[in-house]
């Protein structure tokens, strides 16, 4: 009996999965997960990232054998898995999602359809957000994406599983023997990282978050995302579970309709947070679309008019003191310090660190994204490089946004709660000093015993660079060669490629009545 096989990658759900929903229209099916050892050696990659995997597979896998199925997790580089899947029992056809990831799956993907046209086997990609592969205009964009949103959630139905059958000669155990189970997942053990209170896989959790999101804590939506003490709570914390597909955009999407339109008249707060979340799914799949269309701004500038900037400048004592939260401005220190620990960060705290690490410490963004990659659980390459491009200054269709990590911390955390929380040190320091601990006088320093020192040994560390100053000149430097004519004449093709169309679910300004808002002002549409 032959059989399709359905290849899961980042869409570890079972609901709303085109791939499975289609391969089980054409009869018994099998669920495979492959470890691609080359994939987890990729510097995006974390041990965070394989344990979330891990979880979610383990929740797929219950949901599977309820029906009497499973999904097998095989090791292995593709296509030499499918060789040996296909060489043991032949399958008909192979299905999965579409992917826009870094280099190294859009290669294998590349080389995984090359191989099913060599061996005749139906390969079938199915999108899974509002991303469109091969986009010719981007005015066509929104219109498809709400196309995509609209349609049915795919139901799977009832499943026919494949049966693997022993010869003769082979045990039940040496079938089995070329997968495992997710239980038996083992990590490769060159990976790290793995913050200790991060967000748990598996679709059950995924359906939890939404449900808390939208009967409960998006009322603190509208207000509450920015600062990095109601965030945790105020903002949907799917992120996680929409870039490893426990749960899909559509889903997402259709629930938070369905709950807006049963909202009563007067809640009206609760409406526009609401309003404003689905903002942020349409910017989802705006950005991934960039990368989409343009795979090599994952290493190269957005636009090309700022090459050169910073990549001979690379200053690793400074990228140390980042990745260390030992910068001396409390604020990143203190966000450096929370992502290590939870795997995450809100959007307008991912923006500050990579403002200070662009700007005051004029890092280029390629190491800087790396590392931010293996930190962020929800790490999602189209998201991900388009805002470490867009918060560098380096895609040439946005105004330079530059963020004060003191005035940052001024407006976000007035009290100093999420300073003191992550940074011990500062626990003692008064208010009056708390966000510039190195202006403490030294009678006070040896009071509280807390010491500013450039040494690894003191408490507190000196602020790497004076930021007022560090902060002029990177912005200078930028605004030169944004005025060069060449960087002008190359604007234009960045706007038509990926620029927004459309000023999604931001309120129109009083004072501007029907002028077409610029697009590089649309990009910045973040913040209330
Ligand atoms: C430098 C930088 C890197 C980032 N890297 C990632 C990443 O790798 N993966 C990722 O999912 N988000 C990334 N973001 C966007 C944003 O910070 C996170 O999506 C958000 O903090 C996740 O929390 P949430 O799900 O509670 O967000 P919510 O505010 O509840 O938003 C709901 C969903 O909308 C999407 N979304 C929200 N904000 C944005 C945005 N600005 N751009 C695009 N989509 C958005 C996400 O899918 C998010 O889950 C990055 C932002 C910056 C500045």
């Amino acid at each position: 009996m032959s059989y399709d096989l359905v290849w899961f990658k980042r869409d570890l759900r079972w609901q709303d999965h085109a791939a499975l929903a289609q391969a089980a229209q054409h009869g018994p099916v099998r669920c495979i997960y492959v470890v691609e050892p080359e994939l987890w050696l990729q510097p995006d990659a974390a041990l965070q990232h394989f344990e979330f995997v891990r979880e979610s597979l383990q929740a797929l896998d219950d949901a599977l054998r309820l029906q009497g199925g499973c999904v097998e997790v095989h090791t292995g580089e593709l296509p030499d898995v499918l060789s040996r899947i296909w060489s043991e029992a032949p399958f008909r056809q192979l299905h999965a999602h579409q992917e826009t990831g870094n280099g190294f799956t859009y290669a294998r993907d590349l080389r995984v359809g090359a191989w099913c046209q060599a061996h005749n086997v139906g390969w079938h990609e199915y999108p899974q957000f509002g991303v469109v592969r091969v986009l010719k205009n981007r005015n066509l964009w929104q219109p498809a994406w709400e196309r995509h949103m609209a349609e049915p959630v795919q139901d799977v139905g009832e499943l026919r599983f494949w049966r693997q059958r022993a010869s003769r000669n082979e045990t039940p155990t040496e079938v089995r023997s070329a997968w495992c189970t997710p239980s038996q997942m083992q990590a490769p053990e060159h990976l790290q990282h793995n913050p200790p209170m991060r967000q748990r896989g598996g679709r059950h959790l995924a359906l939890d978050t939404l449900h808390s999101f939208l009967h409960a804590r998006s009322l603190g939506y509208r207000g509450g995302i920015s600062s990095p003490l109601s965030a945790p709570d105020a903002c949907s914390r799917l992120s996680a579970y929409l870039a490893w597909g426990c749960i899909s955009m559509r889903e997402v999407v259709q629930h938070t309709r369905a709950h807006i339109a049963q909202l009563p008249p007067q809640a009206s707060r609760h409406r526009a947070g609401l309003t404003a979340f689905i903002s942020r799914l349409y910017w989802h799949c705006h950005f991934i679309q960039k990368l989409e269309s343009e795979p090599a701004i994952e290493w190269q500038n957005m636009h090309r008019g700022y090459d050169g900037l910073r990549e001979h400048d690379f200053n690793e004592a400074h990228f140390e003191a980042l990745k260390a939260a030992r910068t001396g401005w409390p604020m990143v220190d203190a966000c450096v310090t929370m992502l290590r620990e939870t795997g995450w960060l809100n959007f307008r705290m991912r923006a500050m660190l990579v403002s200070v690490a662009a700007y005051p410490l004029w890092l280029h963004w390629r190491p800087v994204g790396e590392w931010l990659a293996t930190q962020f659980l929800d790490y999602e390459p189209g998201i991900h490089w388009s805002q470490l491009q867009m918060q560098s200054g380096t895609t040439g269709i946005n105004t330079t946004r530059v963020y004060n990590p003191i005035k940052q911390a001024q407006d976000h955390d007035p009290h100093g709660r999420f300073v003191r929380q992550w940074l011990p040190a500062l626990r003692q320091v008064p208010d009056t000093w708390l966000f510039e601990p190195w202006l403490m006088p030294h009678t006070m320093q040896t009071h509280l015993g807390v010491f500013v020192g450039g040494d690894m040994n003191s408490a507190l560390p000196q602020p790497v660079v004076d930021l007022a100053q560090a902060t002029r000149e990177a912005k200078q430097l930028l605004h030169s060669r944004r005025q060069t004519d060449e960087v002008k004449a190359a604007k234009k093709a960045v706007v038509d490629k990926h620029a927004s169309r459309k000023n999604w679910g931001k309120r129109p300004s009083a004072r501007r009545t029907s002028v077409a808002t610029p697009t590089d002002k649309q990009q910045l549409g973040f913040d209330f």
